[in-house]
């Protein structure tokens, strides 16, 4: 078995007493990490649940719980050791040794498989796709020229410096490593910066270039889900949003690294993100999404008659949430909101939000959905400072979403909307949207409550329609004073739109065919 004489090991655990430093003989047996000290002390390491990062050509961090020779104490906690080695190629075998070792401890023929919470939950698939996005800088450069997302990070970390200056800060998905050079800009003792995809190199590089910060940050290739430190952060920074602020179920790996690395009373930044929602009208959208399906209304495509299928497609692009940036005067009604507080919830909580709606409209109009945006805090202990996504608002790389509703609904100015939204989290990094809405009974026999009219959508967040390249309907915006200006039914539509929309849904969407 290899053996590596004269390594230079600091021991930097939180549970060490101080920092230690010592030469030992590393030696491999089986599945165990063997270092003799020159006090003829022996210490075992049991490298299945060991870790090794690299810190430099010729530096290693070793993190795995310990036990003792000949020692029956069956107690072990977690232990960090720094090895320095005087050439690359000796920390390159040893790394294999690990390796080898690590494999050695196993019967012949077992398949050794790390699963984590992450693997349970995530195809591979997506999981590959996904981190193969964020291992492109064209991808984080396009976070990173979002000036109000990155800005707004800024001056929530250096606004705060109480909050960062001579602390331990752990950058949860580090990407670019930028929010990891903020945070060491801020006085952090410490930051360890996260990054699971291929980006962590690029970060290593990033961070190398900026002198006066590099030894403060090391960067952690893994998934937080996964990897382990050597000791507990006072503070977790973080952009796990995706659109509609739960896309790409990063806030789950958020609320686990809280868990797995937090100390108590530590600070999460952001420490609450809340979901804003309120009813829409936009008859230019609901037009251009069911526009789409016409193509399927062609009788004679190459002599084949493509109607059978229009239904369907009528019914996939309405599956589609739409991502742009809106005029706030569409809303039909004041938005409520929705909030996920990540320094208490549980990971859990986020397989399923189930968010009851109720609005009353503030103008007679077709509802055609539901408008979605988010905003998040940063708590600091000398600034609050919110990241806000909202129409009107500076405009954000997150823009806003609205899930549209294949049949609108019609409301009258006072009237009562009811609803919910669900939103189920799905293996591929996303969540399916459940989406109800109902006007309630309004005027005449309103006393006796009940339900006038009902509309449902599900949607997939994974595949949204992102309706940027689009002209926006701004210069003529449906302006809410003045609601007779709106096309006011599908029937003042030209014959070729009116085509384009499922017949039973011209009946429906008929002013006499409803009971206002
Ligand atoms: C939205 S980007 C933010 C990047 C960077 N923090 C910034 O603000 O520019 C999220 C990053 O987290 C990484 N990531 C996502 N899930 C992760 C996980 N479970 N463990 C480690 N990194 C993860 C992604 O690869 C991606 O680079």
């Amino acid at each position: 078995m290899a053996e590596f004489a004269g390594v230079s090991v600091s021991d930097i655990s939180a549970s060490a007493s101080g920092q230690q430093h010592f030469v030992a003989a590393a030696c491999f047996d089986p599945g165990q990490l063997r270092l003799r000290l020159p006090d003829s002390v022996e210490i075992r390491f049991d490298l299945k649940t060991a870790q090794v990062l690299r810190l430099s050509a010729v530096a290693l961090l070793f993190v795995t719980g310990e036990s003792k020779s000949g020692n029956e104490d069956k107690n072990s906690f977690s232990r960090a050791l720094k090895f320095e080695f005087g050439t690359e190629n000796e920390s390159r075998d040893f790394c294999s040794a690990v390796e080898k070792c690590r494999h050695g401890s196993l019967e012949n023929g077992t398949v050794i498989v790390h699963k984590s919470k992450f693997d349970d939950k995530i195809e591979p698939t997506s999981a590959k796709m996904y981190f193969h996005y964020y291992g492109q800088l064209l991808h984080q450069q396009n976070m990173l020229q979002d000036y109000v997302r990155t800005g707004t990070y800024y001056a929530a970390v250096v606004e705060n410096r109480i909050d960062f200056n001579g602390r331990v800060v752990v950058d949860v998905g580090a990407g670019s490593g930028i929010l990891s050079l903020f945070a060491a800009q801020a006085g952090a003792k410490h930051v360890y910066a996260v990054e699971a995809s291929e980006m962590a190199e690029y970060a290593r590089k990033l961070i190398d270039g900026n002198p006066s910060l590099r030894e403060r940050i090391t960067v952690v290739k893994g998934k937080v889900e996964e990897i382990d430190l050597p000791e507990k952060a006072d503070i977790l920074i973080s952009e796990p949003m995706g659109t509609l602020l739960v896309n790409e179920r990063m806030l789950e790996s958020y609320v686990i690294a809280r868990d797995r690395f937090l100390a108590s009373n530590g600070k999460m930044f952001p420490s609450i993100g809340r979901i804003h929602m309120a009813p829409f009208s936009d008859e230019y959208l609901y037009v251009e999404i069911a526009n789409k399906a016409l193509f399927w209304q062609q009788q004679n495509y190459y002599g084949v008659n493509l109607t059978s299928l229009y239904g369907s497609a009528f019914q996939g692009y309405f599956s589609q949430p739409v991502v742009d940036a809106f005029d706030p005067r569409l809303l039909v009604s004041p938005p409520t909101f929705h909030t996920l507080n990540f320094t208490n919830m549980k990971e859990e909580e986020l397989y399923e939000i189930d968010i009851p709606l109720n609005y009353t409209a503030t103008v007679g109009t077709r509802v055609h959905g539901l408008a979605c945006w988010f905003d998040v805090l940063f708590d600091g202990s000398s600034v609050q400072r919110w990241l806000s996504t909202a129409p009107g608002s500076p405009t954000t790389h997150w823009y806003q979403l609205r899930c549209v509703l294949s049949q609108p609904l019609y409301v009258m100015a006072g009237q009562e909307i009811t609803g919910r939204l669900l939103l189920v989290a799905h293996s591929a990094q996303s969540y399916t949207i459940y989406l109800t809405m109902s006007v309630k009974m309004w005027g005449p026999g309103a006393e006796q409550g009940g339900i006038l009219q009902t509309s449902t959508g599900k949607l997939d967040l994974k595949e949204p329609y992102y309706r940027l390249s689009q002209p926006q309907p701004y210069a003529w915006a449906q302006d809410q004073q003045q609601p007779q200006q709106q096309i006011s039914s599908l029937q003042d539509l030209s014959p070729q739109i009116q085509d384009a929309v499922d017949p039973a849904l011209m009946q429906q969407s008929s002013p006499n065919s409803t009971a206002l």
